[in-house]
């Protein structure tokens, strides 16, 4: 950690040998003052991060001292005096100098007040990093440098030339999406049209009609055609998300288009010619999906003609801390920030085991940037480890924070308990599974 430099003013004999006990002093380097030149002009010299300065007198050149040499804006101070009133230290208090204690004083609280200011020094100099720049490679939306995501890029490109159907198979946040339009990207049609629907948030009354489409009157309440995913995804990539959630007598009807290629719009007699790939995802064990009989084996096989596993992220070694990294550096970019990161904060997430992979990772990331002024700690990070329940129930809203973020914050702290279930996290926060689905949507797009 680099050395924090403490300047120090003091001359009762009696305070000196009090404070020379205090433990955190030994943390510091400390310059002292010398008797030939007033205090304020050696402040700025010392080069030092921290002021203890015993005052006595303190005038309007001293003051106008500390102005000019910009010490004020480098330096925070920790004044002991007598209490006697003082305009020029009222002036300086309030244009942010730092501490003001008066005597008797209270050597715990000093002493607490220099641990604040080591740490405050500590991190915000050398033990972290600034962070304006990612080091991760990249291929199609998804990014990381690490063994086993350059074995799926290779995956990937392998499989998204031939016309195979693709099953991606992976924890909640791993980013099974982000695969399944990487291998619509990497295909013969990145032009052509990617649509995606989640299996799992769909009612069972409008499944039908979400996927083959239906025409003006079939049911009550259908006052025009609509076109299904089917349609919509005419020519490129229908992306079935959490397929395995699909009710089962949708599953037959979806495995008899499979078959055929030929599907109708609810309330047409016109049949339509299935033409778009279809790549699905499941969180989980399909097999063990099958043995549970909640998904049909048969449309397991029409599915999984090629199945692509895409690791959790504790697998993925540096790529922890280098997404951690570049989510910061994307942010940053984004919002003229210059946000850093200390080093055991990046510890810290490199020893975390992220239920929620790279989902609870990004989140994480954005949420200590709200809370961080300007470097991001490791308290800044709220992982579920050091948080006790019933710390985990108390909020700690700052201020300054808009709804929608303290919504999404809430969301997104749901989903992580739930180790991304959505059905149970809405549950829990009392919306539609729909309302949660929409919600996920757009702050992906954010
Ligand atoms: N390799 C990656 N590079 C960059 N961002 C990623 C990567 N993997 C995931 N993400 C981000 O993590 C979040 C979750 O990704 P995604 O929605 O694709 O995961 P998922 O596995 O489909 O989740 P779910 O199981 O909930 O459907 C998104 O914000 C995505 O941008």
């Amino acid at each position: 950690m680099h050395q924090v430099k403490m300047f120090v003013q003091l001359s009762d004999p009696e305070l000196v040998s009090k404070l020379a006990k205090l433990e955190v002093l030994k943390k510091f380097q400390l310059v002292y003052a010398n008797e030939f030149e007033p205090w304020e002009a050696q402040v700025a010299q010392s080069g030092c991060d921290i002021a203890l300065v015993e005052l006595e007198e303190f005038n309007e050149q001293g003051y106008n001292t500390l102005n000019d040499t910009d010490a004020l804006s480098h330096v925070e101070f920790l004044f002991l005096s007598k209490g006697k009133p003082n305009p020029y230290l009222d002036k300086l208090m309030r244009d942010g100098a730092g501490f003001h204690c008066r005597a008797p004083y209270d050597l715990e609280l000093i002493s607490e007040t220099l641990q604040d200011s080591y740490e405050l020094f500590g991190e915000a100099s050398q033990s972290s990093k600034a962070v304006e720049s990612s080091d991760l490679d990249q291929f199609g939306l998804l990014v990381g440098s690490s063994k086993s995501m350059h074995k799926l890029y290779r995956t990937i490109r392998k499989v998204a030339r031939t016309d195979a159907n693709v099953m991606i198979i992976g924890e909640s946040g791993v980013g099974k999406e982000l695969v399944a339009n990487t291998v619509h990207i990497a295909g013969d049609k990145p032009q052509a049209p990617f649509v995606a629907i989640n299996c799992g948030a769909l009612s069972p009354e409008l499944i039908d009609s979400e996927l083959f489409g239906h025409v003006k009157g079939a049911f009550t309440g259908a006052h025009r055609d609509h076109q299904g995913v089917f349609d919509q995804a005419k020519g490129g990539t229908l992306f079935l998300d959490e397929v395995t959630e699909m009710p089962l007598d949708q599953q037959v009807k979806l495995l008899r288009v499979l078959e055929s290629g030929e599907y109708r719009a609810v309330g047409s007699q016109q049949v339509k010619h299935a033409d778009v790939r279809i790549v699905c995802a499941t969180n989980r064990n399909p097999q063990q999906a099958i043995d549970d009989g909640i998904f049909r084996e048969d449309l397991y096989f029409r599915l999984a003609h090629f199945p692509i596993r895409v690791p959790p992220l504790r697998d993925r070694g540096n790529d922890i801390t280098g997404l951690a990294e570049h989510f910061l550096a994307y942010r940053n970019a984004q919002e003229l920030s210059h946000k850093r990161i200390a080093t055991d904060a990046l510890s810290r997430i490199a020893a975390y085991n992220w239920p929620g992979n790279v989902r609870e990772l990004k989140h994480t990331i954005e949420r200590a940037m709200i809370l961080a002024d300007d470097v991001i700690k490791a308290e800044h990070l709220s992982l579920g480890e050091s948080v006790s329940k019933s710390d985990s129930n108390s909020v700690d809203i700052p201020t300054g924070v808009s709804l929608e973020e303290l919504e999404k914050a809430a969301i997104l702290k749901n989903l992580e308990e739930n180790a991304g279930n959505k059905t149970d996290t809405a549950e829990q926060l009392g919306v539609s599974v729909k309302t949660l689905y929409n919600k996920l949507e757009k702050y992906s797009q954010d």
